[in-house]
Formats: structure tokens, sequence, C-alpha cells
């Protein structure tokens, strides 16, 4: 069995082509390979199956490193479209691609960029609390599809990158039932922001896709829009996030295949 690993500003991905949808996506299996120790290192891993509903589609199987399934990966599905174009299964351009109970519309150009639309952008209540190292950060829920808790640090605030995101942030369970994507953001100016995030499943990552259009919507509203591009800085690069009419995001930014190997298949056994 082949995989290739690519990263999108440094969101890195195991991903594992499955042209005849033979193989599960276990927990266990996503674990293993996302070791950065044992096994190849990433962030998340994602199959790369037929669609089981379109017959001209690919399906986005996707699991954070933890094993946990989540409902969408932006930077992930950046990815995954370079790699069905670089692998010859689409034509470069514009084509659409299944995702766990929808579809998303993917370009990918010559320039080494990938754009990808996602779900509507909700913002929820200002409030929700993120706790690192003992102190508060007071922020607003916000549904990428996937669920985030985006803070903007005050003056008072520490620097972002003096931000201790070695243990995970604390939150409250019953404002994230089912855990969240955490956002630090320092503002440059209206259309530019810094991000840092923690990761639900997965921890501090260099990036984070929807967790970019989460807070590209709370900047927006912070400036009276609701409409607009928003450019966030992460550790690994720039996302390019472009919030329209109805409320959807479309990221865009660079998405690399970096190289491609065989997995042991003693690892593939368990
Ligand atoms: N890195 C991703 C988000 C992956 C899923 C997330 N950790 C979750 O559990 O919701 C992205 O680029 O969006």
């Amino acid at each position: 069995m082949t995989f290739v690993k690519g990263h999108g500003t440094e969101n890195d991905f195991v991903l594992l082509p499955d042209p005849r949808g033979e193989l599960e996506l276990t927990a266990e299996l996503a674990r293993t390979l996302s070791d950065r120790r044992s096994g190849i290192g990433a962030d998340g891993v994602i199959r790369v199956a037929p669609s089981p509903e379109h017959p001209d589609r690919f399906l986005m199987d996707y699991r954070n490193s933890d094993g946990s399934p989540a409902e969408m990966c932006g930077n992930g599905a950046r990815v995954f479209a370079r790699f069905l174009v670089d692998a010859g299964y689409q034509p470069a351009g514009t084509f659409t691609f299944d995702v766990r109970g929808g579809e998303r519309v993917a370009t990918v150009d010559g320039d080494g960029d990938v754009s990808v639309g996602l779900d509507v952008v909700t913002l929820g209540p200002d409030g929700p609390v993120a706790v690192v190292a003992g102190r508060e950060h007071r922020g607003r829920a916000v549904n990428v599809g996937n669920p985030h808790l985006v803070t903007v640090l005050g003056p008072d605030d520490p620097e972002l990158a003096d931000l201790d995101l070695a243990e995970p942030p604390s939150f409250s369970a019953s404002d994230f039932p089912d855990g969240v994507n955490i956002e630090f953001v320092s503002v440059i100016d209206d259309d530019r922001v810094r991000m840092r995030v923690y990761e639900r499943g997965a921890g501090e990552t260099r990036s984070c896709g929807t967790g970019t259009a989460a807070v590209a919507a709370v900047q927006l509203a912070r400036t009276g829009r609701r409409v607009g591009t928003v450019t966030v800085d992460v550790p690994g690069g720039t996302v390019h996030v472009t919030i329209d009419d109805d409320g959807r995001a479309t990221l865009r930014g660079p998405a690399v295949l970096v190289y491609s190997g065989t997995l042991n298949p003693a690892v593939l056994a368990g």
C-alpha cells in the first residue's frame, strides 16, 4: 500500500490512495500513521476513495491524528485536491469532490495555490472562555461545519508568540460538548491577522484551514463587515479567506505534496 505526504501551510497529512474503496481508515490506523516517532507523522490522515454516491467523484475520508473523525478539514481538503490533480485523477481547474455529509468545490491552478469552498460560517455568541496557563481568554463560538472558539488578544494579554500551548487550553464542556478547535488572534490591521491554533484531536498545529475561516468571520464582524477577504498569517504560512454574501468561506493558499512511500504491510495488519 502506498502513501503520500503533503501539507497546506504546514498543516500536514498522510494521504492513502484507495482507488477501489477497499481500505477502512480506522482510528487506530490514523493514530499509527500520524505518530511522529513510530509512524510517518501528521496532523491528520486522509483516505482518497471513490465516492459511494457519485461515480464520477472522489471522497475525502478524514481523521485527526488522535484517530477522531472531524466534520471537515480545510487544509486537508486543499491537499486532497492537489493530490487528485498531481496523481492524474482530475484535470487541473475547478472540480467537485465529496466529504462526509456534503460536497466541496476546489480549484487547482498551476501556481501552487489551491482554493476550496467551505460550509457557511456561523457566528455564535460572544462569551465562551479558553484558559491558557491559568489566564482566561474570552472569545466567540464559530461553526464552520466543525466547532471553533476564536479569541482575539487584547493589549493586556501576552503576545501571540508567548502563549504556552504545549498543554491543551481548557474550555467549558457545556459550551462545546463535542470539543473545539481554539484559535488565538493578534490583529495586524482590518484585513490581516496572525493566528495560532490548538486543534481538537491534534494539538497545536502550524495552520488550520477551517480555523482561518472562523477567524476571518470574526475579524470581518469586528470591523463591521459580513463579506470580504481577510489574510491570515499562521506559523506555517499564509491563507487568504474570502467570505461571500451567503456566508460561505473560500480558502486560498499553497498545498504541496512532499513525498510518497510504501507502507509496511505489518502496519496495516495492526
Ligand atoms: N486542520 C484542519 C481541521 C481538522 C479538524 C479539526 N481538528 C477538528 O477536529 O475539527 C483544517 O485545516 O481545517
